[in-house]
């Protein structure tokens, strides 16, 4: 099936506030599931990426490169980079309080990221269009504003809390719904799980 390949919403689009309960700039969000390769806790060779809350729907990540992240050697391998990029494009959605999975991520590379090095990622919604959302993010080398990095536009779709529970192997998803922190999240976006 052919997709349109824009990530750029129509010009005259709606770029939307954030949600009214959405939690205020300066937020730590904390992990979504204990299980999540971008931002559980616990994940021994995870991410474990922390996301604050910016102003707008905008959301600000600290990826810490260490040594388990590399690619060439001493480098960041430029998939990981791009999870990154997709959890935090991903936490845009809790500012929008709508579930929404990724259906187009493109990253643009522009100077290696080397092992010990900290990327400062900003990400922000760009235009929201039915069930579509798309978002823009910039990272930057060891500080926020240091020299960009990488860069990346994203499409989410947005979807209920069913896609979840239908899709997602089943003692995976019955275990998390034993986790009171993931009912939370869930809740936290208004549904009901
Ligand atoms: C039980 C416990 C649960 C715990 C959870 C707690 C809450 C957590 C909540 C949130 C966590 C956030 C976590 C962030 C982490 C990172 C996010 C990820 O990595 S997500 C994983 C990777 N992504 C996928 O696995 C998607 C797989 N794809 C799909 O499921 C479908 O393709 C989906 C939902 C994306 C679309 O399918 P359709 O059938 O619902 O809808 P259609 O009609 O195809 O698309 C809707 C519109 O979008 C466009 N579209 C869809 N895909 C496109 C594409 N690739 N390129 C361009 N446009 C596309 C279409 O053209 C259409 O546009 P027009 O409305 O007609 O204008």
């Amino acid at each position: 099936m052919s997709r349109p390949s824009s990530l750029t919403p129509s010009p005259d689009v709606e770029v939307p506030g954030p949600h009214p309960s959405a939690p205020p700039p300066g937020t730590e969000l904390g992990e979504h599931y204990d299980g999540c390769f971008g931002c559980g806790e616990e994940l021994e060779n995870g991410l474990r990426l922390r996301t604050r809350v910016g102003e707008g729907v905008s959301v600000d990540t600290e990826f810490v490169v260490g040594p388990g992240h590399q690619g060439a050697p001493g480098l960041a391998h430029g998939g990981l980079l791009s999870c990154a990029f997709d959890e935090a494009l991903g936490a845009l959605g809790y500012l929008l309080h709508q579930p929404a999975v990724t259906a187009r991520l493109e990253t643009d590379f522009k100077r290696p990221v080397p092992v010990g090095s900290t990327l400062f990622i900003h990400a922000w919604c760009t235009g929201v269009e039915g069930r579509k959302i798309y978002a823009k993010a910039v990272g930057r080398l060891n500080a926020p504003d240091g020299p960009v990095a990488v860069e990346a536009a994203s499409l989410f779709v947005a979807v209920g809390f069913e896609h979840f529970m239908s899709n997602g192997r089943p003692e995976d998803v019955r275990r998390a719904m034993q986790n009171p922190d993931v009912v939370k999240a869930a809740r936290a976006f208004e549904v009901n799980p």
